[in-house]
Order: C-alpha cells, then structure tokens, then sequence
C-alpha cells in the first residue's frame, strides 16, 4: 500500500506501507503508481516527497514473490512506475530513513533529490540474489556516479552508509532531524525549478578513458569474485550497456538480461540463501521448544578462556556486540600478545579486562572456553568452572568436536552448559553453530542464538555429536579427497574442480591454511595413527575400513601447510599464502602408490565432484536422520555462511535436490560399488526413502523425515 497525504499546502507525501522493511509488493506498487498518477494531476499540488512508513524508505522488491511468476506479473511493473516518477512535471524528493535497498534505491534514484538522514544506507545487492538492479539501476546509477563507482556498488552489492553516500554524489543532502520534514522543505523550495537535469534517464554517462580495457578488467574481476556466478558478470554488461548505449537501449539490455538470471537456479539458490539465512533464527527442538515461546536471560557480561587463535576473535566478536568481555589466559607471554593483538583488531580497549586467573570469570554472565582440544584439560576448566561462575551464569565451550554432555556432566548445571561453535576468525566468520547436549535447557539455546544475533552471526542450532553438523559431513569429503589421491589424482586436479565448481579455495588449499597437524592430533586421539598404531596394522586399513595415511606421512615430514611454508602446495616462506605445485609432492605421491601397489588412473573433474560432494551429502542425509539438525535448510546455511559453499548453488542440501535426490542416489551406489570398503558412499536410509517416495521438493523433506528418533 501507498499513503497519500498533501501537507504544506503544496507538497503530496506518499508513503510506501509495507512492514517489516517496505518491500515493494504488487500492492505497493499499484498504490505507488496510483499517488503518482494523483499527483500529477491534482492542479493544488507543486511537489513531491516519497518516504517509508514508520522508518525504514524501502528494502526493494518484494523477494517472496519472485518465485511466483503471476505474482511478479501482478500490478504495475516497477520500471513503468519508476519511469512515471521520473517523467512527473513536478520535483519529486525521495526522503530516505533507514535503508534504500534494490527497488528501494532505484525508486530513489529515479526521483529528482534525495535527501538522507545521517544514519541511512544505501544498497544495490541484487547481486546476493543472483540478479542485477532490474528496474534502472543499472542505468541510472552509473550517469549519477560514474561507471566506476557504480560498478563497484552493484557487482559487490554492498551497503553504502549515508556519509559516503553523499560524498559519492548519490545523495544530495544529509539531516540528522526529521527527514520527511526536510524534504518537505526543500520540495516546496524546489517548486517551479527546471527539472531536465535532474532525470537521470536524459543523462549521458559520465565518460570514461579505455572503456575497453576497463570492462575486460572488470569481467576479470567479477569472475574472480564468485567463480561460476552469472550474476556479477551480467551486472558487468549491464553497466557497459549504460557506458555506451542510449539510455532506452541500456533498459532493453538489463531487460533482457534481468529475465535470463531471473528464471536461472542460480537466482532460485540465491534466494533460498536469504531465506534459510533468516529461517535459522525460528529454531526448534524435537522436546518441543521453540524460538518464539522460549524467554532468553539478557547476556551483558562475558568471559572467555583461552586466548589464542579463536579466543582473540571470540572476545573480538562479543566485545563489539556490546559485552564487556574478561579476558583469561595462562601462558603469560599468549596473555601480552593476545592483549595487543585484541587492541589491534578492536582499535582500543573495547571494554575487555585481562586476567591470568579463572577467578575472574566468577561475574560473567557468560563463560565461552576456548583452550586446547583436549578433553582432559576442557573437563578440568568446567569443574572449576562450575564453582566459581555466578549461579545463572552460562558456561559454552568452542569445541569443534568433542561431547558437550561429557563437559556438561562436570559441572553441577548441565542444563546451562552447551556449544558455541565459531568459526576461524571468529569475528570474522557469518556462522554460529549453537550446540545443544541432551541436558541443555531450551533458555539456554535461547539466550544463544540471542547473543549469536547481537554479534551479527548467523546461528544455528544443532545437536551434538562427534564434528556437530559443519565438520561431521566434512569427514568423508576431505577422506574421498586423500583416496582421489591414491587413485590418481593431484591436489591441483582436486582444488581445480572444487573452485570451478565455486568453493573460494579447493580442499587442498584450505588444508594447508587451517594446518593439516590438527587433523593429525585428532587421528591421534582417536587412535587411528600414533604410538598406539601397532606395527602389524596394515597401514591403510582402520576397524575394517579403508584408511588413507596420507594426511599423517605429510606430517611426519613437518609439512603442516602454509604455517611450515609446505604442505599440499609449496609456499616461498613459512606463512605465505600463495600456493605454488610442489614437485617433491608429486614424487612423494608416486612412491607411495608404488609401495601400496596402487595403479594410478586418469580421473576426470565430475568424479572429483561427485565423490567429494556426494559423500559430504550423504552425510547431512545421517544429519537429518538423527535429528542433529532440525532442517535441510540449516545444514545449508551452515555450508554457506561457515565453509564457503557458493550461495548461488544454494547448500549441499540444496544441490543434491537440484541436482535430482535419485541421481544422487545412483552416483552413491556406483561408487559404493566400486569402494565398497568406503562405508561413507553407502547411501543412508533417508536418501533411498526420500527418492522412493517420488524425490519431494525440499520444503517437504521433513514429513519423510518424521517418525525418526531425533537426537536434537
Ligand atoms: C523481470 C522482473 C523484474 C523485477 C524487477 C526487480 C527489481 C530489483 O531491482 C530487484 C530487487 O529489488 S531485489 C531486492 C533487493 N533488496 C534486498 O536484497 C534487501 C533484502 N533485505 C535485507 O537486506 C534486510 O532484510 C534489510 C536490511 C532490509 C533489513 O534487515 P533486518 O535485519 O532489519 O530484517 P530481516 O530480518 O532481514 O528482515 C525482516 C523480515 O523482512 C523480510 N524481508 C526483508 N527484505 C525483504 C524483501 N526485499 N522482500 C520481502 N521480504 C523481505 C525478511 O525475510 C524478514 O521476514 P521473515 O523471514 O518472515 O522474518
Ligand atoms: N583453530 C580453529 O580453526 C578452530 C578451533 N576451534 C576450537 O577452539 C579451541 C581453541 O582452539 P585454538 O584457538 O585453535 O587453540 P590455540 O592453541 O591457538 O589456543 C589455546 C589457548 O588456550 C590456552 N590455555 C590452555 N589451557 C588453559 C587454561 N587452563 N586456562 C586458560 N588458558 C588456557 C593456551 O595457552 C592457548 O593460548 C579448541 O577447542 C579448538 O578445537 C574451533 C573452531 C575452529
């Protein structure tokens, strides 16, 4: 809907209603254009301002309808109304609050001023939802900006704050009071003025040197951004068409290639990214606890234990969120650097105190353990915890693997205890898993994913088991990587075919970033490699499956990956980053397979694909099946937001239904039957279920899940 009100004598306000964030809605839009048509034909009236009901301006085209075409096709088409607005005979002000978004923006950018309050921002991020600013963004944006600028904004789609806004030229004017006022002010000042210079649409671009080069530059660029998404690339054309066409053409073009990525299941991907981003925060519990019916206890103090890699950024995270955050550590020379480098990252102080003692946890609200992996050393910091922390007070630990309820049982509370999984660098990284033990509270998961929100993460909640949710499925694909190897290929094979496929580094490469000695020590401790591997063990064989050495010979040489200068890749000096080919590597590899009588044969990139993405599926299907996560969706937000999964192929979960549940089905069964010593390709239960009851659409994936025992 669209309110329509004259104040001022002179001035019409229309004001687009749509809460929570003014999408613009088939109803919206009908309203919009009906005030618009009224405006212009009401003799009283001598300006405009278009603002947003109770704040925000508008958060752009209404995103539930683009799955339904006769939705989108109901009412006016925004670039009809946008071009009503820009062709009106009288000056039309947008008076943005809030967020001018997408639509939002090119609504604004359509009108002839803009004024901001101080605390706005701006936004084309169309491209996050596989598309490009549809509606004359990509035309208008770059004859007010310039073509660089504007470029910048819609291939990164980033949110761009009032100040700069202005400094850029897209807004005109900035007020820290009421924006509708001001804008009603400078409508009525604006009265009569000549407005041709104020449409954008009769603007040329503003000109550019070398447009040639700077576009093959850009196309590079936006390949590099996001491999194998069409939507930057079209954003790209979009913008050279607004460099070198006509405006009329420029519109055709972004026409024409807004109805390519629209109908693309890159765009579908995208857009159910944005919805299991938000869907994660309606958690449930299989005893029947909810989000919305569960009161969480405010958290404003905190306490993390453990400053090294990922305590720094945990306090770092919840410093920002507003806690004041006690920092303990006991190795004094990790307690000096850690200070320093929390300072550095906070720029200041950031209301974090420092302690070599856990007494000084005894106030906080929250206590987040963050010390070695070692389950000995994490049970003795939760028995003292549990004495010493206020009575209410939770106690979390970051843990990437081990049992919460093992943790839980050491103290005399073990419903305040659970998981808060980050990711490195924790205050950096979107994801957020919420670990709940079987004896955690529901308040407890509540005030969680509370606090998850406050530092801006997306949280999920997940059960426990070995590895959680994110590194249980990532077992079996890293351990299909290592027997690609054996088989055959190169890291550089591997890596290849993952990145192309859209991951920002292949499997490899991420190894040798993380360190490969952390998997190592949790081989150890699980008894698969070490002193306690008995020398008549074969030496690829574990509990009567195939094993591969590899990852613990690597070590053994002190190739740990970047933090040693050799891993998988080669790197010019112990903590560089970029990854060159090691021949060592490859003699390493031959020798081996010669010693273990392996005969190494050619293996294509859609084996690589399908043997490490499958196996990971197949594993968020046992996910599903033991109720560790509540929904295929948080498995994929989980993939997407913590392991760099490419939002526009959707999840793993996602994928496997794009892809067809029974293609996925009978790639399992041929490489099972080809491996079958590899029980991690052996198609669970629920994905034969899923594909005998007709292969359902994901949404319904929960009905044949129901009935199975959860865990959660
Ligand atoms: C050939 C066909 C041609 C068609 C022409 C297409 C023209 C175009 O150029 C296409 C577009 O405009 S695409 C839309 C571009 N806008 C965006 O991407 C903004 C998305 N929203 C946000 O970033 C945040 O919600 C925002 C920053 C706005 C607010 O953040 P908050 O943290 O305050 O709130 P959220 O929790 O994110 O959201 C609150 C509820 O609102 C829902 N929602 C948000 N934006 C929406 C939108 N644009 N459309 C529909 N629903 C939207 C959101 O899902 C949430 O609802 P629940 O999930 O039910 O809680
Ligand atoms: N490094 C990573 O990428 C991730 C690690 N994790 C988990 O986070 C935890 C910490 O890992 P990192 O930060 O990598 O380890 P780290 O080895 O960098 O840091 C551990 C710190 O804890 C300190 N510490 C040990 N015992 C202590 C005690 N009793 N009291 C206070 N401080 C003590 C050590 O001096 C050291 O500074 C582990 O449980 C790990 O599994 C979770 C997600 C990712």
């Amino acid at each position: 809907m669209a309110q329509y009100r004259i104040v001022s004598g002179s001035v019409a306000v229309i004001s687009i209603q749509n809460p929570p964030v003014n999408a613009l809605s088939a109803a919206v839009r009908e309203g919009l254009l009906l005030s618009v048509r009224a405006a212009a034909s009401d003799p009283l009236v001598r300006s405009v301002v278009i603002s947003g009901h109770n704040g925000p301006f508008c958060g752009g085209a209404d995103i539930k309808e683009f799955g339904n075409v006769s939705h989108l096709e109901s009412g006016p088409h925004l670039v009809e109304i946008f071009e009503s607005v820009e062709a009106l005979a009288k000056p039309v002000v947008a008076a943005i609050e809030g967020f001018a978004l997408g639509g939002g923006l090119e609504l604004a950018l359509a009108c002839h001023y803009r004024f901001g309050h101080s605390e706005a921002r701006v936004g084309l991020p169309e491209v996050s939802l596989g598309l490009l600013p549809g509606a004359g963004g990509s035309q208008r944006l770059p004859r007010l900006l310039g073509v660089r600028a504007a470029l910048d904004m819609i291939v990164t789609g980033r949110h761009v704050a009032a100040g700069e806004a202005l400094k850029l030229g897209l807004l005109d004017r900035l007020t820290d009071g009421n924006t509708v006022d001001a804008a009603v002010r400078f409508a009525q000042s604006a009265e009569g003025k000549p407005l041709d210079d104020r449409r954008l649409g009769n603007r040329p671009c503003p000109p550019l040197e070398n447009i040639d080069a700077f576009f093959e530059e850009a196309l590079i660029h936006a390949r590099g951004r996001a491999r194998g998404a069409a939507a930057p690339l079209a954003c790209v054309q979009a913008v050279r068409g607004a460099a070198t066409l006509p405006f009329l053409k420029g519109m055709e073009l972004e026409k024409r290639l807004m109805e390519t990525l629209m109908t693309s299941g890159q765009a579908q991907a995208s857009r159910y990214c944005f919805f299991t981003e938000r869907g994660a925060a309606r958690w449930t519990t299989p005893t029947g606890a909810r989000w919305d019916t569960c009161r969480a206890r405010p958290i404003s103090t905190a306490a993390v234990i453990g400053l090294g890699t990922m305590g720094r950024g945990i306090t770092v995270a919840l410093a920002r969120a507003g806690l004041s955050v006690v920092a303990v550590e006991t190795q004094e020379h990790q307690l000096d650097e850690a200070q320093r480098a929390v300072s550095r990252m906070l720029k200041g102080g950031g209301g974090v105190s420092y302690s070599a003692d856990l007494q000084a946890a005894a106030g906080a609200d929250l206590v987040v353990e963050a010390v070695f992996e070692d389950m000995a050393v994490k049970e003795e910091i939760f028995k003292q915890l549990s004495s010493v922390c206020k009575p209410g007070a939770l106690l979390a630990t970051n843990t990437s693997s081990l049992d919460i309820d093992r943790l839980a049982s050491c103290t005399l509370r073990p419903e305040q205890v659970l998981g808060l999984h980050f990711f490195a660098p924790a205050h950096v990284m979107r994801l957020l898993e919420v670990v709940s033990g079987p004896r955690t509270s529901p308040q407890t998961v509540a005030a969680a994913m509370q606090l998850g929100r406050r530092m801006g993460k997306v949280s999920v909640a997940v059960g426990n088991c070995p590895g959680f949710v994110g590194n249980r499925m990532l077992k079996p694909y890293l351990e299909q990587a290592y027997f690609l190897l054996e088989e055959g290929a190169s890291p550089e094979l591997v890596d290849a075919a993952l990145e192309e496929f859209g991951f920002p580094m292949g499997v490899f490469k991420m190894s040798d970033l993380s360190g490969l000695d952390i998997g190592w020590r949790v081989r150890k401790e699980e008894g698969l490699t070490g002193p306690g591997v008995t020398a008549d063990q074969p030496m690829r064989t574990r509990r009567g499956r195939r094993y591969s050495p590899l990852g613990d010979l690597m070590c053994e040489e002190g190739r740990y990956g970047q933090k040693t200068g050799r891993g998988w890749y080669l790197y010019d000096r112990p903590g560089a980053r970029v990854a060159r080919s090691d021949p060592w590597l490859r003699s390493f590899l031959e020798e081996y397979r010669e010693r273990h009588g392996l005969l190494a044969r050619r293996i294509d990139q859609q084996e690589v694909l399908e043997r490490c993405l499958y196996a990971l599926i197949n594993e968020g299907f046992r996910v599903l099946e033991d109720g560790v996560a509540a929904s295929p969706q948080n498995i994929d937000a989980i993939y997407v937001f913590g392991y760099g999964w490419p939002k526009h192929r959707g999840g793993p979960m996602f994928y496997a239904a794009q892809v067809g549940l029974a293609r996925v089905l009978e790639g399992l069964e041929k490489y099972h039957k080809a491996h079958p010593d590899s029980p991690h390709l052996q198609p669970c239960s629920l994905l034969r279920r899923l594909v005998a009851s007709g292969s359902p659409p994901i949404h319904k994936w929960s009905e044949v899940v129901k009935g199975h025992r959860s865990q959660l």
